[in-house]
């Protein structure tokens, strides 16, 4: 599948853990976050990873920041994007089930590298359910 992730300062070590183990299960990766620990601010790649969702050139977007909520709150500003900040499978998978999300939010000072690899293959994997649900998601865009 193919995928664009956008990283902070906060989340370069953690991203490039989950860019590796991404591309070693096949994943095309797009990486539009920074490779440095000198600071950036998250609007900016919430910015860079949502227009790269828009147009169609990744299927999902990943973005990571220190902790997933400004980063989150950035992207969930332009239209189109659905941001969802994610702490377990759980909320993983509902992410995708219910609320059709397109941009799976990680904070790289909350959650372990095995835990947020985890809910990306579990967020990718998942199918929005429809429905009900569709009547909401087009509430929140309209
Ligand atoms: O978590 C974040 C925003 O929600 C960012 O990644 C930053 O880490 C956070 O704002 C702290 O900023 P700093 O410049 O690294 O102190």
């Amino acid at each position: 599948m193919k995928l664009v992730i956008g990283n902070d300062h906060a989340g370069v070590e953690f991203k490039e853990k989950l860019v590796k183990a991404l591309k070693g299960r096949g994943h095309e990766i797009i990486n539009v976050g920074t490779d440095s620990l000198e600071s950036v601010d998250y609007p900016d790649i919430a910015a860079l990873v949502g227009e790269k969702v828009l147009d169609g050139k990744a299927e999902y977007g990943i973005l990571i920041c220190g902790t997933g909520i400004g980063i989150s709150i950035a992207a969930n500003k332009i239209k189109g994007i659905r941001a969802a900040l994610v702490h377990n499978e759980f909320t993983a998978r509902l992410a995708r089930l219910h609320n059709d999300a397109n941009v799976i939010a990680l904070g790289a000072r909350v959650i372990g590298d095995e835990l947020g690899l985890a809910c990306v293959e579990t967020f990718i994997n998942t199918e929005f359910e429809g429905g009900r649900h569709a009547r909401r998601v087009d509430k929140i865009e309209r």
